[in-house]
């Protein structure tokens, strides 16, 4: 099977930082996975995420996409080869939801027509209807709606690799489900290779085929959800699992 994204001996110190944010932290991801990561506030999630885009350089160690050393790639033509979802967003507000989608297509300078008709599928794939929201703004829609807009941008270009940095951090739990439920049938028809950040242990649990646990910078386990939750590999994971089943105590 082949390796989308490799990690090897990686540590990121932030010149501020007492300790590393990420510490001598080593994984593979196949292509085609949907990996979430998992842990509490502080444990260097994002950092770990932000180095597969080069918006973090690590400071030693090596990051391999697809087999090639990222080191080597131009940062620029990297980005356009990865879509990335934010917690914030981060739509243009002066472009309608067709030209924020646009934007990597333009650049790579897709025909015009190609862009549309891409612009419509992916509306229609996270469920928008085209016809109504082409030519809106992003201050006209709600916060799903601008989060699904999110993330047809960040499929527009077809990358092979997709980042989600908390996406669905700031919907609500209704809006949060279904959107969830979207992204597992767009990973399902997409065969790409998606990496997840989340600080829910639940929506790690439903959305990966695999889970990487983090605790102060290092891996405290990488399996299948079922894995997780009836093998923990120790007493970190066990504690997280044990919040989820004494998180529902209160029903009995
Ligand atoms: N730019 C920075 N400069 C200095 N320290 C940083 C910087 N960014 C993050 N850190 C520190 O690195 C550690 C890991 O942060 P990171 O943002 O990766 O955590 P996280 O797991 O994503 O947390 P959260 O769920 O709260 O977003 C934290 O101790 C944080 O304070």
């Amino acid at each position: 099977m082949e390796i989308a994204v490799e990690f090897k001996d990686v540590t990121k110190k932030f010149p501020q930082g007492v300790k590393n944010a990420v510490n001598h932290v080593s994984f593979q991801i196949r292509a085609g996975e949907l990996v979430t990561i998992l842990g509490t506030s502080g444990c260097g999630k994002t950092t770990l995420m932000k180095m597969v885009n080069r918006l973090y350089e690590p400071t030693s160690g090596e990051i391999f996409i697809f087999g090639e050393n990222i080191r080597q790639k131009d940062p620029v033509k990297l980005r356009q080869g990865i879509g990335y979802v934010i917690q914030q967003i981060g739509l243009f507000p002066h472009m309608t939801v067709a030209k924020n989608i646009a934007v990597v297509p333009e650049i790579l300078n897709w025909e015009k027509e190609s862009i549309e008709s891409r612009t419509h599928e992916l509306l229609r794939m996270v469920n928008l209807d085209p016809e109504e929201f082409c030519s809106r703004y992003p201050a006209q829609l709600s916060g799903g709606q601008q989060q699904r807009v999110g993330l047809a941008r960040a499929l527009a270009a077809d990358p092979k690799i997709m980042l989600l940095d908390e996406p669905f951090g700031a919907i609500d739990a209704i809006n949060r489900g279904k959107l969830q439920d979207e992204l597992l049938s767009i990973h399902q028809s997409s065969q790409k290779t998606f990496l997840f950040v989340t600080h829910d242990i639940t929506e790690a649990l439903k959305l990966g085929t695999r889970v990487l646990i983090m605790d102060q910078g290092e891996i405290k386990q990488f399996a299948p959800p079922r894995e997780i939750v009836n093998n923990p590999a120790n007493e970190y994971v066990a504690s997280l699992m044990k919040s989820v089943v004494e998180g529902l105590e209160f029903l009995k």
